[in-house]
């Protein structure tokens, strides 16, 4: 099954309906899936969701097809034992750093997809991993993949082990990016632009840049060379940004190190 609407039927469980959890909701709402097969478990639960049709914090089917499990790593231990899942329920996470392992142990012989999401999955623009245990088979990675393409592209791993990599990379990624734009503007304030004009440049140069990377034939290294006159304005400033010492690459490299360490740590 690999269409989301086939899941009208026995449903969907969504426990955890925050940042995450409601860009995947609204994702799956607008392809295909209907609000009155989706059942929302959320202390706070947004106020729209009612409204759509969605069953907020009632009583649970006991064999949805699909548990989406998006709550904190932090709230695991509160939440796993209190949840009960039928024998061909599929148990789907987006959370950092718990395990497959740790899922097993909570619904024994159940099928478990470990995804990581990013947050542009709000504009269908995100990139989500997944990754099985062995129970989950090609049915069940496929529908894990068609939930998760409804917010962007997808990308299979062979080994769960690059979990915490992809963690760190592209779940935390979106967040390195805003700090970047927050960066350059601020750099472009210290040169003298007004506050907006600079965010203003600053965003629409990170906009452009990444849809340029994505759209082109060249690689980024040969896009970059595109921008960098010999001798410019690009050159000297490329001089600071690429030191090997102080640059953005050992920046970088320890960047995405904590993070992937702190995933880590996460599903101790
Ligand atoms: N944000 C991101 O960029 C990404 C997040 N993730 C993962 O997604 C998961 C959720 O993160 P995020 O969406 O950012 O966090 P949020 O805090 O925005 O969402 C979590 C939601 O779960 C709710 N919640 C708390 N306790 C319970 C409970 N016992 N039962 C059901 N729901 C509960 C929270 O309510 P309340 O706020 O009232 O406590 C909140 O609405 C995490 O595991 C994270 O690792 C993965 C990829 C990217
Ligand atoms: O910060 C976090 O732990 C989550 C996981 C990836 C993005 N946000």
């Amino acid at each position: 099954m690999t269409d989301i609407s086939e899941l009208n039927g026995r449903g969907l469980v969504l426990i955890g309906c925050g940042r995450m959890g409601g860009a995947l909701l609204d994702g799956w709402l607008k392809n295909g899936l209907r609000p009155g097969a989706v059942h929302v478990v959320d202390p706070n639960p947004r106020p729209d969701l009612s409204a759509l049709g969605v069953a907020v914090n009632g009583a649970l089917p006991p064999s949805p097809a699909v548990l989406v499990i998006a709550v904190k790593p932090q709230m695991m231990a509160d939440v796993l034992p209190r949840l009960n899942v039928g024998a061909d329920t599929l148990v789907i996470s987006v959370a950092a750093g718990v395990t497959i392992a740790a899922y097993e142990a909570a619904f024994p012989g159940a099928a478990i997809v470990r995804t990581m999401p990013n947050t542009p999955a709000a504009i269908g623009q995100g990139i989500t991993a997944i990754v099985g245990n062995a129970r989950a088979g090609e049915g069940e990675l496929a529908l894990a993949g068609a939930l998760m393409s409804a917010v962007g592209r997808t990308v299979r791993l062979q080994d769960e082990g690059q979990m915490d990599a992809v963690t760190a990379l592209s779940g935390s990624g979106p967040a390195y990016v805003f700090h970047l734009i927050e960066a350059m503007a601020a750099a472009g304030e210290a040169e003298g632009l007004s506050p907006a004009l600079a965010l203003e440049l600053a965003r629409a140069t990170v906009a452009g840049a990444g849809a340029l990377a994505v759209a082109a034939d060249e690689d980024p290294a040969k896009l970059r060379e595109n921008v960098t006159s010999p001798g410019g304005t690009t050159a000297a400033g490329l001089a600071q940004l690429m030191d090997p010492e102080t640059g953005l690459p050992p920046l970088m490299r320890r960047t995405i190190a904590a993070a992937a360490a702190r995933g880590r740590e996460l599903g101790k």
